[in-house]
């Protein structure tokens, strides 16, 4: 009989990590039904509450973020590093797992460094073109590492890395429903040119700010709607900006979509921040974009993200410093020019990436093999 394989998913913060590690155990399931899979993630963050919905449990480390504005208050910090590391031990002791797979954030430290100091092999995923804090100190220990954009070699040992692309969870290219069973999901009107606005995982505050500018050019553009992702920090000031201009039937607001099948479905064009995840789903469902680059990430990474599509004609690129002024006249005319939208959904369908989960699955698979 073949031995239970038990495998540890830590790592979280924002849907850019969340998802694909969702869309990696999925995957493992896939290929192994009779895998045991356990997320950790941090306490009080987005993956305490996405990972249990997709099915699969989770325990959250008292970990935080370092201060970089407040240094004093990160003695505080190193305290919850110091119990999250105790914690990450009990919780590796206790369930035994013979793979840790970290896919960035706060939790996939502790977790990855105590796991690989009790001898456990570690696999890490990291979604961008620029390594983030977390995976560039793991690297040193970790067996694998799976990545998504060229040149890496900057950053892990080459030896180690593999080019896999980033997950993207299943339902999104599976269960797809029909164009008007989408729309009538978001109460939206089907023969209507449809425009999805995305803020990332969190919500952007220049996209919401440039929609709000433009609400009385919304309101008069009757012949196109909109679904609109605020983020949850922005959603209370969205509504009020919106009530004020009265009704507003062709907008559908909501603070975070958990039917991205759906949200897809229904667009004709979307308009995004540039995190990589994302991206990654705008490539396998062909759609065509405006993406905004966040230009408050590491290294400016979006950008880079952002540009790796533009320079093939795959996205329309808007600089976060001007989107205010141009965003929304540029999504109008480009929503009702099929030819504009088939030429970005031909070019951006061609950088798709399909199976990463699946070959990730795989190497996961054989490191928890080889140490049983
Ligand atoms: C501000 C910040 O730090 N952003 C980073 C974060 O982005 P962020 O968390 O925004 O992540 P991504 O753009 O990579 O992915 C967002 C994910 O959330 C999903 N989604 C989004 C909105 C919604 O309402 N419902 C929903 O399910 C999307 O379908 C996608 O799967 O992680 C990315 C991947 O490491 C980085 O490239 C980004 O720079």
């Amino acid at each position: 009989m073949e031995k239970e394989l038990r495998i540890i998913i830590s790592g979280g913060g924002t849907g850019g990590h969340i998802f694909p590690a969702v869309s990696i155990a999925n995957a493992i399931i896939e290929l192994r039904p009779d895998a045991k899979i356990l997320f950790v993630g941090a306490e009080g963050r987005m993956e305490m509450q996405r990972v249990p919905d997709a099915g699969y449990k989770i325990i959250g480390l008292p970990i935080a973020g370092f201060d970089r504005k407040h240094l004093w208050k990160n003695v505080a910090v190193l305290m919850k590093l110091v119990r999250s590391q105790w914690k990450a031990r009990r919780i590796i002791k206790n369930f035994r797992p013979q793979v840790a797979v970290g896919v960035g954030g706060y939790a996939s430290g502790p977790t990855l460094k105590t796991a690989g100091m009790m001898g456990v092999p570690t696999l890490i995923q990291e979604q961008n073109s620029y390594a983030g804090v977390t995976n560039k100190l793991l690297a040193q220990k970790a067996r694998k590492i799976c990545v998504a954009y060229e040149g890496m070699e900057k950053f892990f040992p080459a030896d180690k890395i593999i080019m896999t692309g980033n997950p993207v969870r299943q339902n999104l290219t599976k269960d797809m429903p029909s164009k008007d069973e989408a729309l009538r999901s978001f109460h939206l009107q089907s023969g209507k040119k449809t425009v999805l606005i995305l803020g990332g995982s969190l919500g952007a505050r220049t996209i919401n700010n440039s929609l709000i500018a433009g609400l009385s050019v919304i309101k008069a553009n009757s012949d196109v709607q909109f679904i609109w992702q605020t983020g949850k920090f922005y959603h209370s000031q969205v509504m009020e900006a919106i009530k004020a201009t009265e009704e507003q039937p062709n907008l559908f607001v909501t603070d975070f979509i958990k039917d991205m099948a759906a949200a897809y479905a229904a667009a004709d064009l979307v308009i995004s921040r540039a995190g990589a995840g994302s991206i990654s789903e705008f490539c396998l469902l062909n759609k065509p974009v405006v993406l905004v680059p966040s230009p408050n990430v590491a290294e400016d990474h979006q950008t880079k993200n952002a540009l790796a599509l533009v320079n093939k004609q795959a996205a329309i690129y808007v600089k976060d410093s001007e989107a205010e002024n141009t965003l929304l006249d540029i999504a109008l005319a480009t929503v009702s020019d099929d030819r504009k939208l088939k030429e970005l959904s031909e070019n951006i369908s061609k950088l798709a990436l399909p199976d990463s989960a699946r070959i990730i699955a795989q190497e996961v698979i054989k490191l928890a093999e080889e140490s049983l």
